[in-house]
């Protein structure tokens, strides 16, 4: 496997604070890449200096060859960062917003193709400020597709999402990963890293604890002999939720 992003050694300082403590970890192209941790663990840092938005303190980043020191733009070029919410102008239309974007990016795109892909096509003429929490989060991860990224970056793109659309949007990112676009997620939430990251790094208070599958780390931890203190019922409230008001969107 090719390796995309190779990290090494990174450190981050704010002031006296040591937020990031030397972390090395290698991306492989096509991957869906999780980073995990408690609050304030150090991995927003991490994701916008690789991002290019966040100065480092020491430590080497490559992104697609190309050295995150001395061709900075060129990085920017071929990853997709995703905005939060509150970036957009609330005022603008969904083709208004990105063919805005298209044009930063010195690009000429189908806004109502990009549409089709988060399922928003039929909001096309709607403002951004009229959208649910599902779609801002749809609409976000489209217009990070707009440079046609050979990476993009999602920093908890589910966080207030109701079931449906935490699935819905699931599908969307291994959908992305699938057509070739190389996937770094950050996220809370364990069932999503379990279903969607190829693989995790676990960070804690900057530095890595653990990097593998999510499935090879459960069986490292079975290993240890350890079990959950109950047994497991054959369904959770979560399966209770999607029988009772099923999968379909509802936005
Ligand atoms: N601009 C800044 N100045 C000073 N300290 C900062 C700054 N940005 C982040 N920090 C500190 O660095 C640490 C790591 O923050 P970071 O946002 O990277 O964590 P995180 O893992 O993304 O957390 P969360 O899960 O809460 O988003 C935190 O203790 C935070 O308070």
């Amino acid at each position: 496997m090719n390796k995309i992003i190779e990290v090494r050694e990174l450190v981050k300082h704010y002031g006296s604070f040591k937020a990031v403590k030397g972390l090395s970890f290698d991306v492989y192209e096509g991957e869906i890449f999780g980073l995990l941790g408690p609050n304030g663990a150090g991995k927003s840092t991490t994701l916008e200096i690789i991002e290019t938005l966040r100065g480092k303190t020491s430590g080497s980043v490559t992104v697609a060859g190309l050295d995150l020191d001395r061709e900075p733009n060129e990085i920017k070029k071929i990853i997709g960062v995703q905005l939060q919410t509150s970036g957009f102008y609330p005022n603008l239309n969904l083709v208004q917003l990105i063919e805005l974007f298209a044009g930063l990016y010195n690009r000429t795109v189908d806004p109502l193709v990009l549409l089709d892909q988060v399922q928003l096509r039929d909001k096309a003429k709607a403002k951004f400020k009229e959208l649910s929490g599902g779609q801002k989060q749809r609409f976000s991860i489209a217009t990070t597709l707009i440079n046609e990224p050979k990476i993009i970056f999602l920093d908890e793109p589910t966080t207030g999402l109701d079931p449906q659309a935490r699935r819905n949007l699931w599908d969307l990112v291994r959908g992305i990963r699938d057509r070739g676009t190389t996937v770094i997620i950050t996220t809370h939430y364990m069932d999503e890293a379990e279903y969607l990251c190829d693989r995790v790094a676990i960070i804690e208070s900057g530095e890595i604890v653990a990097l593998a599958s999510p499935d090879q780390l459960v069986d490292e931890l079975v290993a240890t002999g350890f079990e959950r203190p109950k047994e497991v019922k054959k369904a959770n409230l979560e399966d209770v939720f999607i029988h009772l008001t099923g999968k379909s969107l509802r936005e």
